[in-house]
């Protein structure tokens, strides 16, 4: 049962230096240090029970989204948590249209990684307080009771909240039989061989690692210079052979004609994908980039960098992506994730989260083990990103069989990084970082 006042909310800046070894490097973002800013809110009740929550940054900024969850606390502190659950829809509501506060948003940027952050925490202690992992929780509740964590506000011109529990009813026949299929895993794919500041070694060394566990899906990073990438897919293709599967990732880099032209040159290496081929923002131009594209059997993922659900439902609407990637600590947490699932299931297109980062692949796999189960019913098209790094840093790591996401076991949202990890990474004072600043500085 819930229980509990929220009594105190502590948000600390945790980064990893991982720009040091180029993983993470894409495109655009050369350099990231993978960093969170991390949200833990404990309660008055007996339990000693806490709720952890993150939301994923590069380095820099990080100390900007701790301000904005500053900013939002007074919305939580002091709130009863049955309060918050028994009315989800209204407190999301209150978080994201705060009279001021919303000024620097609305539901996006800064503001809506923090509503991000806050909320996992929320959904971590709930989900703890029921014993349950927040997957099984979400499965476990009645359709109408998952409507109501859901704001329906700017999406009813494609889904009604009636349309949305017609899918969930019928997303009730056979959940106990796909609950028992993901005992073998949910398929994943990797991107940690192919990182765009890796050398052609380290890329050569690591592509053989992970066949040899079998790995069979491999996402590139491309869209810097074309003839590094013909010689990058060109060799990882040659690794892999022909029958696996490849995506190609160029993090926004090109305008709309120049990514047609681009990928029109990387058609040869055949790509499943190309994802976010240009702006995240620019819905006709994903739909243009599509369009020029299906033709030559590449499809159009995006999703990391989409604001909110109005920005999903348009490129839905506008046929603009033929996979959704869904991302744990952009939108705002399960309540809004759960909107975007719904609308993929009312069109059919497949949801494949982005994850990786730091944190986003324990976060995430919680959110599309449900999705199978309750919504999708389906495995066709369908992975979820898996990274390698930074998974010794939490409480309870992903674990990974045979390529596959295997179910979390543990009460919670699988966001409680360990203590030490945090002290010790905690920007600008923690043990790695004083070392670090300390040897810019000489
Ligand atoms: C900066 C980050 O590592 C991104 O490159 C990464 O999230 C990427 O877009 C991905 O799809 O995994
Ligand atoms: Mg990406």
């Amino acid at each position: 049962m819930v229980r509990g006042t929220i009594c105190r909310l502590l948000v600390r800046d945790v980064r990893f230096p991982t720009s040091l070894g180029g993983h993470g490097s894409d495109a655009m973002h050369t350099d990231p240090d993978y960093s969170a800013a991390y949200v833990v809110l404990e309660t008055d009740a007996e339990d000693g029970l806490k709720g952890y929550g993150l939301t994923f940054t590069l380095g820099k900024g990080t100390e900007v989204v701790v301000c904005a969850v500053n900013a939002l606390a007074h919305h939580v502190l002091n709130k009863d948590l049955r309060d918050i659950v028994g009315d989800f829809r209204g407190f999301y509501r209150q978080l994201t249209s705060d009279g001021q506060l919303r000024w620097i948003g609305p539901e996006k940027g800064v503001v809506h990684l923090a509503t991000a952050a806050l909320l996992n925490a929320v959904w971590d202690l709930w989900a703890k307080q029921e014993g349950k992992p927040l997957w099984k929780l979400l499965v476990d509740m009645d359709p109408r009771e998952l409507l109501s964590c859901i704001d329906f506000r700017y999406i009813t011109d494609v889904l009604t909240e009636e349309e949305a529990y017609e899918i969930l009813q019928k997303g009730q026949v056979g959940k106990k039989e796909r609950g028992q299929m993901l005992m073998h895993g949910y398929p994943a794919y990797t991107t940690s061989c192919a990182w765009l500041g890796y050398s052609d070694d380290t890329l050569k060394q690591l592509c053989t690692e992970a066949l040899k566990d079998g790995w069979t899906r491999f996402k590139v990073k491309v869209g810097a210079d074309l003839q590094d990438d013909i010689r990058r897919c060109r060799l990882i293709r040659n690794m892999i052979g022909p029958e696996k599967t490849l995506m190609m990732d160029a993090n926004q880099r090109w305008d709309v004609p120049e990514a047609v032209e681009w990928m029109s040159k990387l058609a040869e290496f055949k790509p499943l994908w190309i994802e976010e081929p240009t702006s995240p923002d620019d819905i006709l131009g994903h739909a243009a980039i599509s369009e020029a594209l299906v033709p030559l059997g590449i499809g159009i993922a995006t999703g990391e960098q989409c604001h909110n659900r109005v920005i999903f439902k348009q490129l839905l609407q506008a046929k603009a992506l033929q996979f959704l990637q869904i991302d744990s600590c952009r939108l705002g947490s399960v309540n809004e994730n759960l909107s975007v699932l719904l609308m993929a299931k009312k069109f059919e297109i497949p949801v494949c989260p982005h994850a990786g980062g730091v944190g986003l692949c324990e976060l995430v796999q919680h959110l599309i083990m449900f999705d199978f189960i309750s919504i999708s019913a389906s495995l066709e098209n369908r992975m979820c990103e898996y990274v390698n790094h930074l998974h010794e840093h939490f409480r309870y790591p992903v674990v990974i069989k045979k390529a596959s996401y295997m179910p979390p076991k543990d009460a919670g949202y699988s966001t409680e990084m360990k203590e030490e990890s945090v002290k010790k990474h905690q920007y600008p004072h923690g043990e790695v970082w004083k070392k670090l600043l300390a040897a810019q500085e000489n």
